[in-house]
């Protein structure tokens, strides 16, 4: 993942969280990102669907961030909001909704997949919606994965009206969408760009500041 591009802040640590329908590509993406060394470009990524979560930590530009993938299926979607530990083979214990530990969110839509725009939609909002009550306006970028299959910029435009955008843009959050592909790696820098550039140190004190003080409550 090597490039010329500079930061134009100090050193970050911060979490982004991948979220989105199952079968979008947040695993792979999430492999590439924090594996590129493993999976070797236009391979086909065999890559089960993710029971609980992915989390891993990586130093990028100086920065540390880290990265958390969501299984998307709709059985385990109700766990993106459950207290508490994942039941599985991953240890760590959640203390808060795991939805609500991220400084930044990447949603995740299949752009072959238009009969279920409608679903993701649905979850891209209801996301906005309960981030919309946090502390400060997290960062959101919607990443149309699998740019490979033949869609170009014109239907990039097409799916940005299907999942209405323009709505999340018009409440003041800072909102992007980039076109990717996990399988060559066609955007995958200019995505982490996004989130150095829009993510703040300011924001993130203030992020972590709130969840101290929630967790303080609980305790
Ligand atoms: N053509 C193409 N296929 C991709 C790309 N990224 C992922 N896939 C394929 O899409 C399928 C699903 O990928 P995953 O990364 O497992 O999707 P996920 O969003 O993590 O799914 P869940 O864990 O069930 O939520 C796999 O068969 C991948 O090989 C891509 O950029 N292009
Ligand atoms: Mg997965």
């Amino acid at each position: 993942m090597g490039s010329s591009l500079s930061k134009t802040t100090g050193p970050l640590k911060f979490d982004i969280l991948l979220i989105g329908l199952d079968n979008a590509g947040k695993t792979s993406l999430f492999k590439r990102i924090t594996q590129p060394e493993t999976v070797s470009l236009d391979s086909d990524l065999v890559i089960e669907p993710t029971i609980a979560f992915e989390k891993e930590s990586i130093q990028y530009r100086n920065n540390n961030i880290t990265l958390w993938s969501l299984g998307g299926q709709n059985k385990i979607r109700p766990l993106w909001r459950s207290c508490g530990s994942f039941s599985s083979d991953n240890e760590i214990m959640l203390t808060s909704p795991v939805l609500w530990n991220a400084h930044a969110y990447m949603f995740v839509v299949d752009a072959t997949a238009p009969e279920r725009f409608a679903e993701a939609k649905e979850e891209l909002h209801r996301l906005h919606e309960e981030l919309h009550h946090r502390q400060y306006k997290h960062p959101l970028l919607v990443v149309v994965n699998k740019m490979d299959s033949g869609v170009n910029a014109e239907r990039l435009g097409e799916i940005s009206k299907a999942l209405d955008v323009t709505k999340l843009e018009k409440s003041g959050r800072i909102v992007g969408m980039k076109g990717v592909s996990a399988r060559t790696n066609e955007g995958v820098e200019e995505v982490m760009q996004w989130f150095l550039e829009n993510t703040s140190a300011a924001d993130i004190a203030l992020h972590d500041e709130h969840r101290k003080e929630v967790e303080g409550s609980r305790a």
